[in-house]
């Protein structure tokens, strides 16, 4: 069957991300309440991104911006590329923060693509879309979070990238510490040893198996199910300030680990009103996220291209 194109446009809202939560490098994943909204509607011609907010005058406005080049890679797994594309983002996730900005653009890309394409569900299902969006990416622990909402367990078969989500026990309370500077992803991968000690892969499976049930069941056990061997540690020399946000956080009791690659810190309980992050930081206080990415027909309206009211669904 030939593809043909949907009319009209369409719009998702996608949540930023945090991954590895401590333990679980490249395999957990957490959805939290602060979202990009992005549109895309099929054109006779050329390819138009207009970006607002996060992103604004620096991202590309064409074929190289993150969104249309998942669009481009999702069209061709749907069966063909459309004559022209215009896409508005309105962008609330920081950028390159470890807040799995990249894997919302690249979510978005993929979704908006198949709402797109008439029978778009038919040829690229859920389980297809994260295989693709995981792959995209490189690593499955934020686009699964950033697809499905909630807590994630992510993991790669031979065929690609596979993901469940639970809930998330009430008692968790999502706060981000967002620094300045900006870190890229690929550059702190950069930074890991290709082995590491027996021992402390072992330390790492206890933990994040522990990990799942102080989530999902048991709250109080965050503090030592978020220790972590396997990637803090080697980062820790490229952002020292992260390192030592979450050593103070760790030591007053706060279950806090480095978001994804970093820089961003997250801690999963509020910390004390005593305690103090220090200037330079700013403080988001968020829920996890439920239901993960939502898709739905027309252009972003008045609450969509807001570019600070960010915390809720619409
Ligand atoms: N909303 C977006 N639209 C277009 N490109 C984006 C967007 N978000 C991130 N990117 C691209 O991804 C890069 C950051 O990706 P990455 O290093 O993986 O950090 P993050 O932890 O934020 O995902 C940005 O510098 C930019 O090139
Ligand atoms: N497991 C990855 C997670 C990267 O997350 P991001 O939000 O920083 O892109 C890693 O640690 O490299």
């Amino acid at each position: 069957m030939p593809t043909t194109f949907a009319p009209g446009p369409v719009r998702v809202r996608v949540p930023a991300t945090s991954a590895n939560l401590g333990p679980g490098f490249d395999a957990l994943g957490l959805a939290l309440t602060l979202y990009d909204d992005v549109a895309a509607e099929v054109t006779s011609g050329g390819v138009v991104v207009t970006v607002t907010g996060q992103g604004a005058g620096e991202l590309p406005a064409d074929d190289r911006h993150l969104v249309v080049r998942a669009m481009r890679v999702a069209f061709d797994a749907l069966g063909a590329q459309p004559p022209g594309l215009a896409v508005e983002c309105v962008n609330r996730i920081p950028q390159a923060r470890g807040l799995g900005s990249s894997s919302a653009a690249i979510v978005a890309g993929v979704l908006l693509a198949r709402a797109l394409v008439a029978d778009g569900e038919k040829r690229l299902d859920d389980a297809g879309a994260l295989r693709l969006a995981a792959e995209i990416e490189g690593h499955p622990d934020n686009v699964a979070p950033c697809l499905l909402g909630g807590f994630t367990l992510a993991w790669t078969e031979p065929f690609g990238a596979r993901a469940v989500s639970l809930p998330v026990a009430e008692g968790v309370r999502p706060t981000v510490f967002v620094p300045e500077e900006r870190g890229l992803t690929a550059t702190a991968r950069a930074t890991l040893p290709a082995t590491v000690p027996h021992g402390d892969a072992s330390f790492n499976a206890g933990r994040a198996a522990l990990l799942v049930h102080a989530l999902t069941t048991d709250p109080a056990l965050l503090l030592p199910a978020t220790a972590d061997r396997l990637h803090q540690e080697y980062r820790a020399p490229a952002m020292p300030g992260t390192a030592a946000l979450v050593d103070a956080l760790r030591a007053a009791g706060v279950a806090a680990v480095v978001s994804g690659a970093g820089p961003t810190v997250l801690a999963l309980a509020e910390p004390p009103e005593s305690f103090q992050a220090g200037t330079g930081w700013q403080v988001l206080r968020l829920q996890s996220d439920v239901g993960g990415a939502q898709v739905a027909r027309g252009r972003l309206g008045h609450a969509e291209r807001d570019p600070v009211a960010a915390g809720r669904k619409s």
